[in-house]
């Protein structure tokens, strides 16, 4: 399992700023058949903006690179709500990334456990075979956000699906944070089988969770591995004090 590294940025522009040439600095490198696995959320849009813009987006490159979900809301692709509508309308669109390579979760399945083994057959088919392999990561990057109370993608603090190790996605019929709509995510494993992966925090209501996930309480934040480096880039407003002391 890789390192973890803790940067903390002086405000919200800068973390955008980091994490948007982070994020290029590793696509660029990427191989013939790279996968992301992309986050929901506000804090990440601004970065999908600055990636999706010029100098950036000369960067990216789009032949290479399927785009996936750690998660979405269990709503229509073009609900307010969906997370691969935001990233459609913020990144992928704009880079004119081809339909064929945006994997969607099928929200439109009988429900959220069926679409959870849909996608999972998804990921399996661009993979190649059924059993993540440490040395073969599923993802070349995984992008994350952590919710007030710890959780990632939609695995929530005190719910089952943050303790599944053998699927790679699951349906979540009872959200933990808002908005409380179903949900499907993937799980720890299929985030860890990733060469890299960014956390991208930010503002002061992230603080108490990021104490606590320093402190060592056990938060599905916390749980999160990677083969590569784990990499959490957050901004003084969510950093803890002892945070800014060490890695600023
Ligand atoms: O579907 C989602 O909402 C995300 O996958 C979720 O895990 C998000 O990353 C965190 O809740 C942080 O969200 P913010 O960036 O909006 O604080």
């Amino acid at each position: 399992m890789g390192l973890r590294e803790f940067v903390v940025l002086d405000d919200h522009e800068a973390l955008v700023a980091a994490a948007a040439e982070r994020i290029a600095a590793v696509l660029e490198a990427v191989g013939p058949r790279a996968a992301v696995c992309l986050t929901g959320g506000s804090t990440v849009t601004p970065v999908y903006r600055a990636l999706a813009a010029p100098p950036l987006r000369r960067r990216i490159p789009v032949g290479r690179i399927d785009w996936f979900f750690g998660d979405d809301r269990f709503v229509p692709p073009d609900h307010a709500l969906s997370n691969v509508a935001q990233a459609r309308a913020t990144l992928l669109d704009p880079l004119g990334v081809p339909a064929g390579r945006v994997h969607a979760m099928p929200t439109a399945a009988t429900d959220p456990d069926a679409a959870a083994r849909e996608y999972e057959t998804t990921l399996v088919a661009h993979y190649g075979v059924g059993r993540l392999d440490p040395a073969r990561p599923l993802f070349d990057l995984v992008l994350l956000g952590m919710g007030p109370d710890g959780h990632v993608a939609s695995l929530f603090p005190g719910k089952p699906q943050i303790e599944e190790s053998e699927r790679w996605v699951v349906g979540v019929d009872d959200a933990g944070h808002p908005p409380l709509v179903p949900r499907v995510s993937l799980t720890l494993p299929a985030l860890a089988s990733s060469r890299a992966l960014l956390f991208i925090v930010s503002g002061q209501d992230k603080r108490p969770a990021l104490s606590r996930l320093l402190a060592g309480d056990d938060l599905p934040a916390a749980r999160v591995r990677s083969t590569g480096p784990v990499t959490w880039l957050v901004d003084r407003a969510a950093a803890p004090q002892t945070l800014i002391e060490d890695h600023s």
